[in-house]
C-alpha cells in the first residue's frame, strides 16, 4: 500500500507587475496564502509532496515527481500521471511541454526506450495508443473521425476501451510521430482564458510487455513464459473553468459544461477515497468515463501521481484554493501496486509443464538417490555374503579336514585294535604250545616267532625281555615323549594307556638290534599269561571308549557340514535376487534418462515456437506502421486538396456573387 504522490506547481505568472493584496507563498513543499503585509490567510496553508514554485522546469517536475514511477513501469506497475487544474493553469504545458522544456510525456518516451535497452534480460514490446474524452464519448486520436469507444471490462484485461488502436512502437522518435498525429486530432478551442485551451481530457498510453529474454542463460526458466503487462497513463485534462470568465458560448461552453462535470465527478471520487475506509461507501467510479478509465490509478493497482498546476494570480486566488483542496484531498488516498504478470494459455500450459518437469527433476533426483543407496546397500549385502560365503567355506574345509584327521586316527586305531587282537591269538597260541611243551619238556627254552617279536611289543614276554630303545630325536630327556621313569625301556602299551590312546608313531621306535630268545619256566609263563590277559582287558576298554567317542565327534561333524552347505546354498539365491534388483534399478534409471531428453527436445521447441512467432508480430507491426504512415500522408494530403478545393470554390462563389451584383 502505497499513497499517490501529489504536488503543485505554479506556472509563470501572466501579470506580474499587476498589485496584488494576496498572494501565494512557498516555503520548500509547503505552499501558502498572505496578505500584502506578510500576514498568513488562516486555512489557506497546505503541504504536499513537492511544490514547484514558477521558476522549476519541467526537468525538474518529471525527475523528482515522474521518473521513478516510469521506471516501475518498465519492471511491470501501472503507472499514472495527471495535471489537474483550473484552465490556463499550465497542465498540457507540463505534460507536452515546449521545445526547449519538453514536457512529462516526451521526457517518459525517451526514458522508457532508453531504460528498456538498458534491460538487458528482458525483451520489450511497446504499444501505444492515445485517446481524449470530449463531450463524455472517447475518441481514438490516432484514427481518423470520431469513434465514440467504448469502455469494457474483462478479467484478463481489467477497465479497457474497446477498439481503441495501439500501435506497436520501437523507438521514441516514432512514438513522437504518433503524438503529432494524436495532437492534430484533439480537440482545442479558444477561450477568453487560453488562446489554445484543451476542449477534452486527453489519456496517452504506453503498455509495456516484457519477458525473461534468454529464460536458460539467466537461470530464470520458470519465469521464460510469464508476461509483465503493464499500463502507464499520462493524463492531460481539460482545466475548469468559469463560464463567466471563460466566455464561452455555443460548442464551447458545452464542452465546459462536460468538463466541469467529468471533473466534479473526479472530485466525488478523490473525495470518497480520501476518507477513512468504514465511512467511505460506494466510489462513484462509473459515473463518469474519466474515473472508469482511471479506475485502477485512484485507489487501485497503480503507482499514481497528480500534478496540480496553479495559475498565480489573484484573481485566479478561489479557483487555486479550489485545486488545492483537491491536491489535499487526494494525498490522502492510498494505492496497492503490484507487478502485473500474465500468463497466456499456452504460457500457463508451458510453465505448468515446466513446474512439472521440475518436480520429476527433483523426485528423479532423489529416486536415483534412492536407488544409489539400494544398490550400495545390495552391494555391501552381497559383499558380506561374499566374506560370509569364504568364512564358511574355510570352515567346511576345516571340517573336512578334522573330519579326514579323525578318520585317520579311527583307521590307526582299527589298526591298533587288529594288531592287538592277532596279539591276543599269537598269546593263545603260545599258550597252548607252551602248555604242550610243558607236558614235554619243562626245560625246554620256548622259543618265540621272530616276525610277532620285532613288530609289536609282545604282552606274554617279560617286561625287561621286551624293550624300545628311545628314538634318536627323542633321546634328550627334556623334550622325550616318554616318561622319565620309564628310563630307557618303555612298554607300549602302557604308553598308550598313559597317553589316553593317541597313537604312537611306531616308527620313531627303534627296536633293540639283538634279541635274544628266553627260556622261561612254566611258573614264569603262567605269571606271564596272568599279566598280559590283565593288561589285556584294562588296555581295550579305553581305546574302544575313545573309538565310540571319536564315531559321535564324527557324526556330529557330519551334520555340521551339511548345516553349512545349507547356509552357503542360502547365500547363493540371495545373491542371485540381489544381482536381479540390481540390474532392475539400472533399467529405472535409464528409462527416466530418456523420458527427460523427450521432454527437453519438446521444450526446445516451444521455445523456437515463441520465437519465430515474436519476430512475426515484429515484421507485421513494421509493415502496419509503414501502411499507417502512408495512409495518413495520403488523409493529409487529401484533407489539403479538399481545403484547396473548398477555397478555390469560395473564391469562384464570391466572384460569381461579385458579379452577380
Ligand atoms: N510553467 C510554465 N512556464 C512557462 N509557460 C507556461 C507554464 N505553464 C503554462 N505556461 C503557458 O501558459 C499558457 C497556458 O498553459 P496551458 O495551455 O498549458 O494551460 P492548461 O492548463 O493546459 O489550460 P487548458 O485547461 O485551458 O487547456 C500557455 O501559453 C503556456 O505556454
Amino acid at each position: 500500500m502505497e499513497k499517490i504522490s501529489v504536488a503543485v506547481r505554479f506556472r509563470p505568472s501572466t501579470a506580474p507587475d499587476l498589485p496584488a493584496e494576496r498572494q501565494w507563498r512557498v516555503e520548500d513543499n509547503r505552499i501558502s496564502l498572505h496578505l500584502l503585509d506578510g500576514t498568513p490567510v488562516s486555512g489557506v496553508s497546505f503541504a504536499f509532496d513537492h511544490v514547484f514554485d514558477q521558476s522549476s522546469t519541467n526537468a525538474t517536475v518529471y525527475d523528482l515527481l515522474i521518473k521513478s514511477i516510469i521506471h516501475a513501469t518498465v519492471n511491470g506497475f501501472n503507472g499514472t500521471a495527471f495535471a489537474y487544474g483550473q484552465t490556463s493553469s499550465g497542465k498540457t504545458f507540463t505534460m507536452n511541454g515546449s521545445e526547449d522544456d519538453p514536457g512529462i510525456i516526451p521526457r517518459a518516451v525517451r526514458d522508457i526506450f532508453h531504460t528498456t535497452q538498458m534491460t538487458t534480460d528482458r525483451e520489450f514490446l511497446i504499444r501505444v495508443s492515445y485517446m481524449e474524452i470530449y463531450n463524455e464519448e472517447i475518441n481514438d486520436l490516432l484514427t481518423l473521425g470520431n469513434q465514440k469507444l467504448p469502455i469494457h471490462e474483462s478479467l484478463e484485461r481489467g477497465i479497457f476501451v474497446a477498439g481503441l488502436r495501439e500501435e506497436i512502437v520501437n523507438s521514441a522518435e516514432q512514438v513522437f510521430e504518433l503524438i503529432k498525429l494524436g495532437e492534430a486530432n484533439r480537440h482545442f478551442g479558444e477561450t477568453n482564458m487560453n488562446v489554445r485551451s484543451s476542449r477534452s481530457h486527453t489519456i496517452f498510453r504506453m503498455v509495456i510487455e516484457s519477458s525473461v529474454k534468454d529464460p536458460i542463460s539467466s537461470g530464470d526458466v520458470s519465469n521464460a513464459d510469464a508476461i509483465r503487462v503493464s499500463v502507464l497513463n499520462l493524463v492531460d485534462l481539460a482545466g475548469s473553468e468559469r463560464i463567466a470568465k471563460t466566455g464561452a458560448g455555443g460548442v464551447r461552453l458545452k464542452e465546459g459544461k462536460h468538463i466541469n462535470k467529468s471533473l466534479m465527478i473526479l472530485g466525488n471520487v478523490i473525495n470518497k477515497l480520501s476518507e477513512n475506509g468504514k465511512q467511505r461507501g460506494h466510489i462513484p467510479y462509473r459515473d463518469s468515463k474519466l474515473t472508469r478509465i482511471l479506475q485502477p490509478a485512484l485507489g487501485g493497482n497503480a503507482k499514481t501521481s497528480i500534478i496540480c498546476t496553479v495559475a498565480p494570480e489573484e484573481v485566479h486566488i478561489e479557483e487555486s484554493r479550489g485545486t488545492l483542496q483537491f491536491a489535499s484531498r487526494a494525498k490522502r488516498i492510498t494505492n496497492c501496486a503490484q507487478v502485473n504478470e500474465i500468463l497466456t494459455d499456452a504460457a500457463l500450459l508451458k510453465r505448468q509443464k515446466l513446474e512439472i518437469e521440475e518436480l520429476r527433476r527433483k523426485l528423479q533426483g532423489s529416486h536415483s538417490e534412492v536407488l544409489e543407496q539400494v544398490i550400495l546397500k545390495q552391494r555391501n549385502d552381497m559383499h558380506k555374503s561374499e566374506l560370509e560365503c569364504e568364512r564358511l567355506a574355510m570352515q567346511l574345509e576345516e571340517e573336512r579336514r578334522s573330519r579326514e584327521a579323525l578318520e585317520h586316527c579311527i583307521r590307526e586305531q582299527q589298526k591298533k585294535i587288529n594288531n592287538f587282537t592277532s596279539l591276543a591269538n599269537s598269546s593263545d597260541q603260545a599258550r597252548s604250545s607252551a602248555k604242550q611243551m610243558d607236558s614235554r619238556n619243562t626245560n625246554d627254552e620256548v622259543i618265540m616267532p621272530q616276525e610277532d617279536a620285532f613288530k609289536t611289543p609282545n604282552f606274554k614276554v617279560m617286561p625287561h625281555d621286551f624293550v624300545v630303545k628311545r628314538s634318536n630325536c627323542s633321546r634328550d630327556l627334556e623334550s622325550s615323549p616318554l616318561p622319565e621313569n620309564f628310563a630307557n625301556v618303555a612298554d607300549e602299551d602302557l604308553w598308550m594307556r598313559l597317553n589316553k590312546g593317541c597313537t604312537t608313531d611306531l616308527d620313531m621306535l627303534q627296536m633293540t638290534p639283538d634279541m635274544k630268545y628266553q627260556s622261561f619256566t612254566s611258573s614264569d609263563i603262567s605269571v606271564g599269561l596272568a599279566l598280559e590277559e590283565e593288561i589285556s582287558n584294562k588296555g581295550r576298554l579305553p581305546i574302544l571308549e575313545t573309538e565310540c567317542r571319536f564315531n559321535k565327534h564324527l557324526e556330529a561333524s557330519k551334520e555340521e557340514c551339511a548345516a553349512v552347505e545349507r547356509e552357503c546354498n542360502l547365500l547363493r539365491e540371495e545373491k542371485a535376487s540381489l544381482m536381479q534388483a540390481l540390474s532392475m534399478s539400472k533399467q529405472d534409471v535409464e528409462l527416466l534418462a530418456a523420458e527427460k531428453e523427450e521432454l527437453l527436445k519438446e521444450l526446445n521447441i516451444e521455445r523456437q515456437k515463441m520465437k519465430d512467432l515474436k519476430e512475426e508480430i515484429h515484421v507485421f507491426s513494421l509493415a502496419f506502421s509503414q501502411r499507417e504512415g502512408l495512409l495518413t500522408a495520403l488523409y493529409s494530403k487529401s484533407k489539403a486538396m479538399v481545403e484547396n478545393l473548398k477555397a478555390s470554390q469560395d473564391v469562384k462563389l464570391r466572384a460569381l456573387i461579385t458579379n452577380c451584383f
